[in-house]
């Protein structure tokens, strides 16, 4: 497991990282979640080492990470660096080695990557080349060529259309299902609600909420329920021990405010005419987000 424990970080005045502490566990992927500015690229090169703290520590399964740990992480940074007039597969296969592989393993790497993401007819071509959603799966092939024990991506999926999403996302789950945890930074909400098990939202350099994705679901939903009925549901209004959230024509949203109430609610229009569903409202990941920044 890769620990951050109460991590801070200052840029001459600007106090940009508070106390942050939070968990990355092996085989799940965690989604970083928080606004421009809320210190997610900094949290993770101080994970990466391109960053010191001015306090906390990072830890790898119990011990602090070391240089020589740090080798065998996967980073792909906000700035991605790779060489513009570099061939594709000689850049990947390139880095492969500076992290230690010998050359043949390093082109097997690479050619197993290139072809999972889909580039292998792109292998020869210079980077510059490419279009950018294409650099962009060459940017995770390097962050994965020497087939890390962690991987920190900084918004991996940025600039991908919608296939390009599926396919980085099945590579990446690949990597999760084979034990990795995969901490990766993402604006697109429906894309992390989606995919990834666990969440870390970070709000003005603190952690607002961190956990399981169901969990923070939970957490952070007053039960509500959807009433379909035929043909109106005005009469909702009158009933007591409840607050409506939204009512139009045959459709309404409310919270009972107590246990129970619902039951009584559903009798009631029973008693009216048809009912077509009552159903509990999960809050999105947009709404929990909203509520805890
Ligand atoms: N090298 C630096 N020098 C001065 N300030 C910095 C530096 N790096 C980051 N900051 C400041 O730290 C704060 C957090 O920046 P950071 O890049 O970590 O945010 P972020 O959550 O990754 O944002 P975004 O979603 O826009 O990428 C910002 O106010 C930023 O201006």
């Amino acid at each position: 497991m890769l620990s951050v424990n109460a991590i801070s970080r200052s840029f001459g005045d600007h106090r940009v990282l508070r106390d942050v502490s939070f968990e990355v566990r092996p085989g799940r992927m965690t989604g970083f979640l928080g606004a421009n500015g809320s210190g997610k690229t900094t949290t993770m090169r101080i994970i990466l080492g391109v960053l010191a703290p001015h306090g906390g520590s990072v830890s790898w399964q119990g011990a602090p990470v070391t240089q020589s740990v740090r080798q065998r992480f996967g980073y792909m940074p906000e700035e991605r660096g790779l060489y513009p007039k570099m061939k594709v597969a000689e850049q990947v296969v390139w880095l492969g080695r500076l992290h230690g592989m010998s050359q043949a393993d390093a082109r097997a790497a690479t050619d197993r990557l290139l072809e999972q993401l889909e580039l292998t007819e792109r292998a020869d071509d210079r980077l510059e080349t490419l279009s950018l959603g294409n650099q962009q799966r060459v940017q995770i092939a390097a962050a994965l060529v020497h087939d890390p024990d962690v991987l920190v991506l900084d918004e991996p999926f940025s600039g991908l259309d919608p296939i390009a999403v599926e396919t980085v996302l099945g590579v990446l789950r690949g990597r999760a299902r084979a034990g990795v945890p995969v901490l990766f930074s993402s604006h697109q909400l429906a894309l992390v609600e989606r995919l990834c098990d666990d969440l870390v939202i970070i709000s003005g350099g603190a952690i607002a909420a961190a956990g399981a994705r169901e969990e923070l679901r939970a957490r952070h939903s007053s039960p509500r329920f959807e009433l379909v009925v035929e043909p109106d549901v005005g009469w909702l209004r009158d009933q007591p021990g409840i607050r409506v959230i939204d009512l139009e024509g045959s459709r309404a949203v409310f919270e009972p405010e107590g246990p129970g109430t619902e039951q009584r609610v559903l009798a009631a229009a029973l008693s009216r005419g048809e009912v077509r569903a009552l159903t509990p409202v999960v809050p999105t990941l947009d709404e929990i987000f909203r509520e805890v920044i």
